[in-house]
């Protein structure tokens, strides 16, 4: 059991949620982060440079038992498209920071063996999303002020993801069962995205059809700003330079509206 995290906790100095989260980072360790999971990921060959990937972070049996949980367990929102369930802290994208309204969800028992354990600490967001076949995700970087490292595990049907910078868009096929670990550039400089669709075109031509998918995203609060100096794309560059908070991250609010 974590520790008490309630509401007023929120209205914190930035780093106070990570001693806040101390007995579950004890319990994390002893999970052996580190180094042995870390070498587990591969960065895949491809630009955008900076995806870890790896296959297999659970087995099929493990994945079916989590889709009959997500099926028949979870309470979903009502109604059509991409659905989300959150999990640790809840971003508020008008403030740009933690939601002081909405208390603490702890991590349900079904996803304490799902965090990666690459991290010094779990992560501070987590977001269950369900995607009937059609449904997409907007392209967009999600946002790099108060997030620093980004993974995402799939489960249940493959779709492509695609990341785009500038003309070039490159396509990534989202098998079952893997973890992902955005970095580098593919974190900070190009944005990623589903597109709305009931088919996927594989790279041999082979039509593919959609069918139920779930990911579930891993976010860890940033200490610091970010330094990365994207106009275009970040939105701690965008403040520096005057950009309203109304004008920023567009694509990063469309993409998190549900
Ligand atoms: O569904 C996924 O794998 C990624 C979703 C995503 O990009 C996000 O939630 O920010
Ligand atoms: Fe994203």
């Amino acid at each position: 059991m974590v520790g008490p995290r309630t509401t007023s906790i929120l209205h914190r100095s930035p780093n106070v949620s990570f001693f806040l989260a101390a007995p579950s980072v004890t319990a994390f360790k002893a999970r052996g982060m580190g180094t042995e999971a870390q070498a587990k990921f591969k960065e895949l060959p491809i630009e955008p440079r900076g995806i870890l990937w790896q296959n297999d972070f659970i087995q099929p049996e493990h994945e079916q038992r989590l889709i009959s949980i997500f099926l028949h367990e979870l309470e979903w929102p009502n109604r059509s498209g991409r659905l989300s369930l959150h999990y640790g802290y809840t971003f508020d994208y008008k403030t740009f920071d933690i939601d002081p309204e909405i208390p603490y969800r702890e991590f349900p028992d079904w996803l304490q063996s799902l965090i990666p354990t690459t991290e010094a600490r779990p992560p501070d967001q987590v977001c269950l999303q369900y995607y009937p076949p059609g449904a997409g995700i907007p392209p967009h970087v999600d946002a790099h002020g108060p997030y620093d490292q980004l993974y995402a595990l799939s489960l249940g049907a493959p779709t492509i993801m695609q990341f785009r910078k500038g003309d070039t868009s490159v396509d990534v096929d989202l098998n079952p069962r893997s973890m992902m670990q955005f970095t580098g550039d593919a974190r900070l400089h190009w944005t990623h995205g589903i597109r709305k669709r009931k088919t996927d075109t594989l790279a041999d031509g082979t039509v593919r059809p959609r069918a139920g998918r779930w990911s579930i995203t891993y976010r860890w609060l940033r200490e610091g700003e970010c330094e990365c100096g994207n106009i275009e794309l970040c939105d701690v560059a965008q403040r520096r330079n005057g950009i309203e908070k109304g004008k920023r991250s567009v694509k990063e609010l469309a993409a998190n509206a549900n």
